[in-house]
C-alpha cells in the first residue's frame, strides 16, 4: 500500500487525500490550525459569509427604486456581534465537516507542525517529522510520497505592522467588537477590493488606498472600472498612492503614502498580498527548488523538484484560489497512484471577485490576449438585458471572446450581481472547445442575465467560419 503524507488541510490538502483514500493509500494529513486549512478557518469562507451579510444591506438600499417602501438604510444596519458569530459558526462546522469526511474515509488525521526530515537526499523513501505547540517532536513518519500543501499567510508591509486592534489584517477582521468608523483599506487587488466594497455596502465610511492607476490590476480595465464607479457612486473614497508605514494614533490610524501625504481613519486594514507557508519546512535541506519569490516550483502534474515530493495550492503561487489548490492537489494524487492524468490547465480557471458587482472571468481577456492570435470581442452592457432593466441592474457587462477563424469561445468576462454563478456556461465552452454557434443555439430563459451568454454567441456568429 503506498504510505501517503500531507502537510497541510487546506483545499490542496484535503482534496488530495479524498483522491488517495479512495485509491487505495494509507494517508496521513498533519494540520497545525484546523482541517479546512486557512480557507475555510480565515481567508475564503469567512470573507464570503461576511460579504453575504453585507450584499443583504445592498439589497435593502437598492430596494426604493423597486418602489418598496420602508426598508430605507439609515433603518437598518449590521448586528457585528451576530454576523462574527455566524461567519466563526460557519467556518468551524465546514471544518468538523471535512474532518468527518476525511476520517470516515479512513484518512488519519494529525494535529501539529510538520516539516521534512529527510537525512540523505535522493532516497526513494521520506522522512516527515510532527510537533507540537511546544516544538516537541511527537511521531516521525516514513513515507512514500509527500504533498506539500502549507498555503499563505498574510505579508507584512515594514513600517506597517498589524497590532491586531486598530491595524488589521484580514483574518483579524471577525474579532472587531465594533464596526470601523472609517476604514483604510491598503491594497486594490482581489482582498482589498473585496473588503473595501463588503464594508461599504455595510455602511462604513471606506477610503481604498490603490498603488496602481485602476483597481484590480489582474482584471481587464472595464472591468476594474465598473467597480470603481460603483464604489465612489456610493461613498467610497480612492486614494491613489503607495502606503509607507501606518502608524497608531489617539482616535485611530494615519496612514503615511511615500509621496508624504497622509490617510487618516479609524483602523487600517492590511490587504497588501500574500508569502508561501515554507520556512520551517526544511525544503531547502531536502533539495526542493524554491522560486525567488519563495513558491515551491511546481510543474503541471504538481511533481518538485525532488522525486515522490509534490506541491500544491498557495504554496506553489499558481493561480491563489480553492479551487485550483484542489485540482492541483488531485492531480498530484493521480499522478503519484499512477492514475491516468490530465496536466493542469490554467486557461480554463474560472475565478470571481466577489464585490459588488462581482466581477467573473475564464480564459483571455483582453490584457491577457497573446498578439498573433486572432480572436473577435463582442461586450453587451447589462442595462441592455430585459431581466437586469426589471431588477434595476445597470453596472456591468457581459463579454465574450471567440477565435476568428473557428468560432471557438476562448474567455469571457462577467460584470454583475451573481456573476459566479453566470460564468459556467462560458467556463464550459472554454474548457470544451465549444463555439458561439453552440452558445447561440441553447435555449436561454426570458428573461434571464444569461440571455446576455447566448446573445453575445449571437452576435460572435458571423465570425464562426464552420458554422
Ligand atoms: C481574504 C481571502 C479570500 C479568498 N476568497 C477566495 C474565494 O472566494 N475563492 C477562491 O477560490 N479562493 C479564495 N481565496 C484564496 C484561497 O483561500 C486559497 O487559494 C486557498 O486557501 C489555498 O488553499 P491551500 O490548501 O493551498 O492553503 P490553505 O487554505 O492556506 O491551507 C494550508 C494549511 O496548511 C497549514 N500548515 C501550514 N504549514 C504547516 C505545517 N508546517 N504543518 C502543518 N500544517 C501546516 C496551515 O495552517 C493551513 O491550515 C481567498 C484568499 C483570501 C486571502
Ligand atoms: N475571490 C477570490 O477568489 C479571492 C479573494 C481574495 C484573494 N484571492 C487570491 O489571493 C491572492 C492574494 O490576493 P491579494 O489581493 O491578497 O494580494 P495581491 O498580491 O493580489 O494584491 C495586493 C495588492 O496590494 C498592492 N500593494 C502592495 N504593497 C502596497 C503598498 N505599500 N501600498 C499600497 N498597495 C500595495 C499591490 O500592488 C497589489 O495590487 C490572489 O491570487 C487572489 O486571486 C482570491
Amino acid at each position: 500500500m503506498t504510505r501517503i503524507v500531507i502537510i497541510g488541510g487546506g483545499p490542496a490538502g484535503y482534496e488530495a487525500a479524498l483522491v488517495a483514500a479512495s485509491l487505495g493509500a494509507e494517508v496521513t494529513v498533519i494540520e497545525r490550525d484546523g482541517v479546512g486549512g486557512a480557507s475555510v478557518l480565515s481567508d475564503c469562507v469567512p470573507s464570503k459569509t461576511f460579504i453575504a451579510s453585507a450584499g443583504a444591506m445592498t439589497g435593502v438600499r437598492d430596494s426604493a427604486s423597486l418602489g418598496v417602501q420602508g426598508a430605507e438604510l439609515a433603518a437598518v444596519g449590521i448586528d457585528l456581534a451576530a454576523v462574527n458569530q455566524r461567519v466563526k459558526g460557519l467556518a468551524v462546522a465546514q471544518s468538523a465537516d471535512i474532518r468527518e469526511r476525511l476520517i470516515g474515509e479512513g484518512v488519519r488525521v494529525v494535529a501539529g507542525q510538520a516539516r521534512l526530515s529527510d537525512e540523505i537526499r535522493g532516497l526513494a523513501e521520506h522522512r516527515v517529522e510532527v510537533r507540537d505547540a511546544e516544538g516537541t517532536v511527537t511521531e516521525t513518519l516514513e513515507t512514500d510520497v509527500v504533498l506539500i500543501a502549507t498555503g499563505a499567510d498574510p505579508r507584512v508591509l515594514a513600517g506597517a505592522e498589524p497590532d491586531h486592534e486598530r491595524i488589521l489584517d484580514w483574518r483579524d477582521v471577525y474579532d472587531l467588537q465594533e464596526m470601523p468608523e472609517h476604514l483604510v483599506v491598503i491594497g486594490s487587488g482581489v482582498t482589498g477590493a473585496e473588503f473595501a466594497s463588503g464594508y461599504l455596502e455595510a455602511g462604513v465610511r471606506v477610503t481604498l488606498v490603490s498603488s496602481r492607476d485602476r483597481v484590480l490590476p489582474g482584471e481587464d480595465s472595464d472591468a476594474a472600472e465598473v467597480l470603481e464607479e460603483v464604489f465612489q457612486s456610493r461613498g467610497g473614497r480612492l486614494e491613489r498612492g503607495r502606503a509607507a508605514a501606518v502608524q497608531r494614533t489617539e482616535k485611530g490610524v494615519a496612514v503615511e503614502l511615500t509621496d508624504g501625504r497622509t490617510v487618516e481613519g479609524s483602523h487600517a486594514l492590511m490587504t497588501v498580498g500574500t508569502v508561501p507557508n515554507t520556512e520551517g519546512l526544511n525544503l531547502d535541506r531536502c533539495g526542493v527548488e524554491l522560486a525567488p519569490s519563495g513558491h515551491v516550483v511546481v510543474d503541471r502534474v504538481s511533481r518538485t523538484s525532488v522525486p515522490g515530493i509534490y506541491a500544491a495550492g498557495d504554496v506553489t503561487g499558481v493561480f491563489q484560489l480553492a479551487s485550483v489548490a484542489a485540482m492541483q492537489g488531485r492531480i498530484a494524487m493521480w499522478h503519484a497512484l499512477g492514475e491516468a492524468v490530465t496536466p493542469i490547465r490554467l486557461k480554463t480557471v474560472a475565478a470571481n471577485v466577489f464585490t459588488h458587482p462581482e466581477i467573473a472571468t475564464v480564459g483571455v481577456q483582453e490584457k491577457s490576449l497573446p498578439d498573433d492570435v486572432q480572436v473577435d470581442v463582442v461586450r453587451l452592457p447589462l442595462a441592455t438585458n430585459a431581466r437586469a432593466k426589471m431588477s434595476d441592474l445597470r453596472d456591468g457587462f457581459v463579454k465574450l471572446f471567440a477565435r476568428q477563424a473557428t468560432g471557438v469561445v476562448v474567455g469571457g468576462v462577467v460584470v454583475a450581481p451573481g456573476a459566479s454563478e453566470l460564468i459556467l456556461p462560458i467556463a464550459l465552452a472554454v474548457t470544451k472547445g465549444l463555439t458561439v454557434t453552440d452558445l447561440a443555439h441553447t435555449f436561454a430563459i426570458y428573461p434571464s442575465l444569461s440571455g446576455s451568454i447566448t446573445e453575445a454567441g449571437r452576435r460572435l456568429m458571423g465570425a464562426d467560419a464552420l458554422a
